[in-house]
């Protein structure tokens, strides 16, 4: 099915009848069915489901970290599925941000320092100043302190900026709220739907957590592999 009308033309996320077979051919699992799914630019999409019902498999093939067995993914109008390896893994730094369950931050930085990591990977300038974001998330007073240093809930702000200081036509979020406490985890999913809207970006968030169903323009439900909106 297609899970909701395009009208991004050429921005944001699509995947188009998307399927995805994992494991050594004797026994092999079938973690993404035929999926379809649109993210306009500025949009914000939930994806719940029981446990491996093919979840973080969406996630890893919208990205360009795992390619689909059948199908096609474009981002920002470009098919990820026709770039050779090192292509795609470029064109993923510049234009997919990634934020994960427990932030992922290296614990040896700064909290600025870690926003100034993606464009030196990537070898380009950041599309947004890393002080800027940090004060965007709430974060300015903290710009110095360690990964140690910062709560739960701080260190996930601070992933969601590192994620979008290259300017990501695509942010793909998986179980941000995990290691949080309900107010916390508003406050971070609120934060993503702000700086969503804000920014253009397309969003896809992961979570386990209906309790911040309210914050998204819409909510598909994967089930063995199968992708429908929610009801
Ligand atoms: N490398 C792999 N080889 C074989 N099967 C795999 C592999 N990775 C995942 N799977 C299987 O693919 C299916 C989908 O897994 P996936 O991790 O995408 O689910 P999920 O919805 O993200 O689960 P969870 O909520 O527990 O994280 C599951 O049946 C899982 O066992």
């Amino acid at each position: 099915m297609t899970a909701n009308s395009d009208t991004t033309g050429t921005g944001g996320l699509r995947l188009s009848d998307v399927s995805k077979t994992l494991g050594d051919g004797t026994e092999t699992v079938t973690a993404l069915d035929h999926v379809n799914l649109t993210v306009s630019p500025g949009e914000f999409v939930a994806v719940v489901g029981p446990s491996g019902s093919g979840k973080s498999s969406l996630l890893a093939v919208a990205g360009g970290l795992s390619a689909p067995t059948s199908g096609t993914v474009t981002v920002g109008g470009v098919d990820i599925t026709r770039l050779s390896d090192r292509r795609r893994t470029r064109f993923r730094r510049e234009s997919v941000g990634f934020v994960f369950q427990s932030g992922n931050l290296l614990p040896a930085l700064t909290a600025v320092d870690q926003l100034r990591l993606p464009s030196r990977f990537a070898k380009r300038r950041a599309a947004r100043d890393p002080h800027e974001l940090l004060a965007g998330v709430g974060m300015s007073d903290k710009a110095r302190r360690r990964p140690h240093e910062l709560s739960g809930g701080e260190r996930q702000r601070v992933a969601i900026a590192r994620a979008l200081v290259l300017g990501p036509n695509l942010l793909l979020v998986d179980e941000p709220t995990a290691a949080l406490d309900r107010s916390r985890s508003h406050e971070v999913v609120e934060l993503l739907a702000k700086e969503t809207r804000e920014f253009g970006v397309a969003t896809v968030l992961v979570t386990h957590d209906h309790d911040v169903l309210g914050y998204c323009d819409s909510v598909y439900e994967m089930v063995d592999g199968r992708l429908a909106a929610s009801a």
